[in-house]
């Protein structure tokens, strides 16, 4: 019988995966370092081998083949996809010929992860099963019009939309009664997020028409001082390209400290502290502003790599904060404890699991047809 549903959530230089069969996880793992020399499948935690892959494309081959060869394959009826880009689009939606090319029109609007993707669904679209579309904008749909506007000439059609839905949609479940009525989500990973969640809809977030927007990230600029773009493709004859490569694989915390982007490498060194601080001061700055929209605050989520692992980098975030009534126990914060705080204001650390969301968007599909 077919009840196993794969899950692929593709990022610009890995590929993370999981098999789920109703919520019970039967395998999981993650291709890194695509491109780059040293090139690894890993998967359950314990196994990793090296492999060949140039690019994503080759990635994603060499995974259709390897899962074909696992156990359980067999029983797999549909493939979930994480989509960051979702347009209009208000909830999860079976990869058609035309979703696809309505997808492909919209790589422009984010070159950091829509190509991958696509060319994802495309590789795994050999495999003659159902494939579903899950988009990470989708949570954000319903956020007032005043969130979404960006203020340039309406002529120009754009608007905010939010990404890192499947993560939220997840966090609020996992919260489920702990969470007030106003509530802040923040994802802290490789790509970073704060999301404002009144009466459990989210009503604004960090990132907008891009997920380059919002706070500095481990290579992304965030929000950044519109200026800079005119000044530097002057100055420096830069491209369109070259200023995209710049804000979003040059900048962030790898560009103020000049050694990494990764939090864990930062912490050892003294250059990473500037970067550090920074990215913490701009974290608290928007719990601020969001707890303004808001009207207060009653529960604040760390999750994501950072988010789950950084009790340092929570503990700076969260200085200067008592106003707000957040008060962090210090034990429970080193520990990664579920519940962080002591104040009013409850803060939890929760791990977040976009895959197991992916594989209920997809098991609410019949695919009798
Ligand atoms: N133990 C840790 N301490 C501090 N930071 C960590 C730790 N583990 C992971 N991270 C940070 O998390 C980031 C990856 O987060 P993750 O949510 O897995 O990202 P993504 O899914 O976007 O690839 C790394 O770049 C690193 O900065
Ligand atoms: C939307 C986004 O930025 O995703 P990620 O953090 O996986 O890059
Ligand atoms: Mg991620």
């Amino acid at each position: 019988m077919k009840d196993c549903i794969l899950t692929i959530n593709g990022g610009s230089s890995s590929i993370k995966f999981a098999l789920y069969k109703s919520q019970e996880r039967l395998l999981h793992g993650e291709i890194e370092r695509i491109g780059i020399a040293g090139t690894t499948l890993s998967w359950n935690k314990t196994e990793r081998i090296n492999i060949a892959a140039k690019d994503l494309t080759a990635a994603a081959e060499y995974l259709r083949t390897w899962l074909e060869k696992q156990d359980d394959f067999p029983a797999v009826k549909a493939i979930g996809h994480r989509v960051v880009y979702g347009l209009q689009h208000t909830k999860a939606e079976r990869i058609t010929p035309q979703l696809l090319g309505e997808l492909k029109k919209s790589s422009l609007l984010d070159p950091e992860h829509m190509p991958g993707e696509i060319k994802l669904i495309e590789v795994f679209m050999k495999l003659n099963l159902p494939q579903i579309a899950c988009f990470d904008t989708s949570f954000h749909a319903g956020m007032p019009a005043i969130a979404k506007l960006l203020p340039i000439p309406k002529k120009y059609n754009l608007q905010r939309y939010g990404f890192h839905g499947l993560s939220y949609a997840y966090l609020m479940q996992e919260l489920d009664k702990d969470a007030g009525d106003k509530t802040i989500l923040a994802h802290l990973g490789n790509g970073a997020s704060l999301a404002a969640i009144k009466e459990g809809k989210s009503v604004d977030t960090t990132m907008g028409f891009t997920p380059t927007s919002g706070l500095p990230m481990s290579t992304r600029t965030g929000d950044l001082d519109p200026g800079v773009a005119w000044y530097l493709m002057n100055k420096e004859e830069l491209t369109p390209k070259q200023f995209n490569h710049l804000i979003n694989h040059e900048s962030g915390l790898l560009g103020i400290s000049g050694i990494s982007p990764d939090m864990r490498e930062l912490s050892k060194h003294t250059e990473g502290k500037e970067a550090i601080a920074f990215f913490c001061y701009q974290t608290r700055k928007w719990i601020g502003a969001y707890a303004a929209v808001l009207g207060g605050l009653d529960t604040l989520v760390f999750a994501g790599g950072i988010g789950e692992n950084a009790a340092a980098v929570r503990e700076m975030i969260c200085e200067n904060l008592e106003f707000l009534g957040i008060k962090l126990d210090k034990d429970k914060n080193e520990n990664n404890e579920r519940l962080i705080s002591t104040g009013k204001t409850n803060v939890y650390v929760i791990h977040t699991n976009e895959e197991l969301m992916i594989a209920k968007m997809v098991s609410d599909f019949s695919f009798e047809d």
